[in-house]
């Protein structure tokens, strides 16, 4: 099974998440692609069983450009038949604006036909331990929607 991970980090702490969740996936047996934003292309999800997004939030909520031009991209596709993911580092102290971003490409996904098949795991800032069992219990998740 194909993992398509993208993900948008600026001081690091999401592209920390993308690599646990990478290695998680292929410990359960995906061979994943996991790209950044700035040089992604989304119709990559179209030749992936398991499409991914992991996303920062800034500006309360408003998408960065690179964001947005992704978010643009994707949005055309037509995902049915696909499976995804979200999830994100934000920060509590804004509010209603937490990881607003996940939310987005969360809602992205579902229009474009997409099945979810992971919670959303949004953390605070940097990983701790605590985060890792969060992600790697996504990535269970995600294994599982494949087994049944
Ligand atoms: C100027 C600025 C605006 C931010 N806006 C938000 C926001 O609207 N919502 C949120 O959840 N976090 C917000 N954050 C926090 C970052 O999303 C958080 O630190 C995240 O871990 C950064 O991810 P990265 O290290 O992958 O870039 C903001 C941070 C800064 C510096």
């Amino acid at each position: 099974m194909k993992a398509q991970i993208v993900f948008a980090s600026m001081t690091g702490n999401n592209e920390d998440m993308a690599e646990i969740l990478e290695e998680s996936l292929q410990d359960a047996g995906f061979d994943v692609e996991s790209t950044d934003v700035s040089f992604a292309d989304a119709s990559n999800y179209l030749n992936s069983d398991l499409c991914i997004m992991v996303t920062y939030t800034y500006g309360e909520g408003v998408m960065t450009d690179e964001l947005r031009d992704f978010y643009d991209q994707l949005i055309e596709l037509d995902l049915s038949g696909k499976k995804f993911a979200v999830m994100g580092s934000g920060d509590k102290t804004y509010k209603e604006h937490y990881c607003e971003n996940v939310d987005d490409f969360e809602k992205a996904f579902k229009k474009c036909g997409a099945v979810e098949v992971a919670t959303p795991v949004k953390i605070e800032n940097a990983v701790d331990d605590e985060d890792i069992n969060l992600i790697d219990q996504a990535a269970a998740q995600m294994t599982e929607a494949f087994n049944d």
